[in-house]
């Protein structure tokens, strides 16, 4: 597992006292929790012999390496190597870091608790891949300075009567809350969206990009995909209209990319090719909502990419933790090219979010992208699709600049829902 992909959104910390867990089965309560959308689990276990953890430790591992989540132990290290599991969680009385590190080598997740500013950056310092901060809440007058990654939960989860419901209404608050930060991290570092899209959508394509707060550029040779890759931003492959010629240009900037470590988003545009991001599969298609979403799960598993799969509702998924939007509006299928603009408008969150998550990033895209929509439908000199795209444009550019001044209210908005995928 690549320990700077993993997704601390929604971590679960497991208690086996009958006061949280009561009768319940530890494990199944854990496979309920991780099937609804926990994307990192935290064995913890202060009472247990030392065999009855490696036991449960055993039990779980298997469990979240079906789902593709890390498993982490609490303070007891031994269990951890002993198991082979992705990490451990250290507490400040707990085992030293560098000893920590020492038994478990360079690749494994260990994450630190601070109860104290110096404690944090000594934990830093030292290497730990995620600090734990006790019971931190926002108030008006002492906003955090970094977001967050996520939350822990422990009695949430492990005390509900449905843990799956539980973890998917969490899952859901979580990656929601998280779609300012991406707007803003948009608007901090105006990314650019690099365009090698259709004939239809070009203008369009790069007044989205401004809107929403990148810096378009459409360039479809692709001697220059080299330069620009180092630039931070992000490519788009839309295939509409693409031509042999066209085709070789888009291997040759895809590979750019792949080079710089930029992100891509693709959209084969009713294409079934593999993909990075994809979309349009099913715009004509009549798979229901479970299948739709198995499939984006699927293809998001056999890729490594997010996929997203649009429609009156929307699909996004990244193999491990699927969501569905319902936001939008009508007109949307009314315009042509807005499924395009909807891939610069991705690669806009994509970019400026790297390093971070992309599933987030594309929940964010999308969460604006249709809210702008909803808004500007009902505006009062929106009469019809014609009206609707300028209106759509500063609507975009509205939410952005909502955002970027902490005026987030419009957030209230978002349907945002996680859908829990059968495993193959
Ligand atoms: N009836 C609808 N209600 C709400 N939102 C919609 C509706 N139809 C499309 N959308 C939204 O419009 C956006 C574009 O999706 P759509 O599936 O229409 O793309 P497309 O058909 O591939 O577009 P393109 O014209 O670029 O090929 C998505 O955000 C989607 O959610
Ligand atoms: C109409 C059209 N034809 C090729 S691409 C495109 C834009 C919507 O996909």
């Amino acid at each position: 597992m690549d320990k700077s992909k993993v997704d601390y959104s929604v971590y679960l910390v497991t208690d086996s006292t009958p006061a949280i867990l009561g009768t319940k089965d530890l494990v199944r309560v854990v496979e309920a929790a991780v099937r609804g959308g926990v994307s990192i689990v935290q064995y913890r276990d202060k009472h247990s012999d030392r065999q009855t953890a490696v036991q449960t430790a055993r039990k779980l591992l298997e469990v979240t390496r079906r789902f593709g989540v890390p498993l982490l132990v609490n303070d007891r290290v031994d269990v951890a190597v002993e198991v082979g599991c992705e990490g451990v969680h250290i507490g400040q009385d707990d085992m030293a870091y560098e000893e920590a590190r020492k038994l478990l080598g360079p690749d494994k997740i260990i994450g630190v608790t601070a109860s104290s500013v110096d404690e944090a950056l000594a934990a830093c310092k030292a290497g730990a891949d995620y600090l734990g901060l006790g019971t931190v809440y926002a108030t008006p007058t002492a906003a955090p300075q970094k977001s967050l990654d996520g939350i822990a939960v422990v009695s949430a989860l492990v005390a509900a009567d449905d843990p799956a419901a539980a973890a998917r209404d969490l899952l859901a608050k979580v990656v929601t809350g998280r779609v300012p930060d991406v707007l803003r991290a948009v608007a901090e570092t105006t990314p650019l969206s690099h365009n090698m899209t259709n004939l239809v959508v070009q203008n369009f394509a790069a007044n989205v990009a401004l809107a929403v707060g990148a810096s378009p550029i459409m360039a479809n040779y692709a001697e220059e995909a080299a330069d620009l890759a180092k630039l931070g931003g992000a490519l788009v492959i839309n295939m509409g209209t693409v031509t042999p010629d066209g085709l070789k240009n888009h291997i040759q900037a895809i590979q750019a990319y792949n080079a710089a470590g930029g992100p891509v988003v693709l959209d084969p545009v009713g294409n079934t090719s593999s993909s990075i991001v994809q979309r349009g599969v099913d715009s004509s298609s009549t798979l229901s909502i479970p299948q739709r979403a198995a499939l984006a799960k699927s293809v998001s598993r056999s890729t490594g990419a997010v996929v997203v799969l649009t429609g009156k509702t929307d699909i996004v998924s990244d193999g491990v933790r699927t969501l569905r939007i319902d936001n939008g509006h009508e007109y949307l299928g009314r315009v042509t090219g807005t499924g395009c603009t909807l891939g610069t408008t991705l690669s806009a969150m994509v970019a400026a979010f790297r390093g971070k998550s992309p599933l987030v990033a594309a929940v964010a895209g999308l969460v604006m992208y249709e809210i702008a929509a909803e808004r500007a439908s009902v505006r009062d000199d929106v009469r019809g699709p014609g009206t609707f795209v300028p209106a759509f444009l500063d609507e975009l550019s509205a939410l952005r600049e909502e955002t970027v001044r902490g005026d987030v209210k419009w957030l209230a908005g978002a349907k945002v829902e996680a859908v829990e995928v059968e495993e193959e």
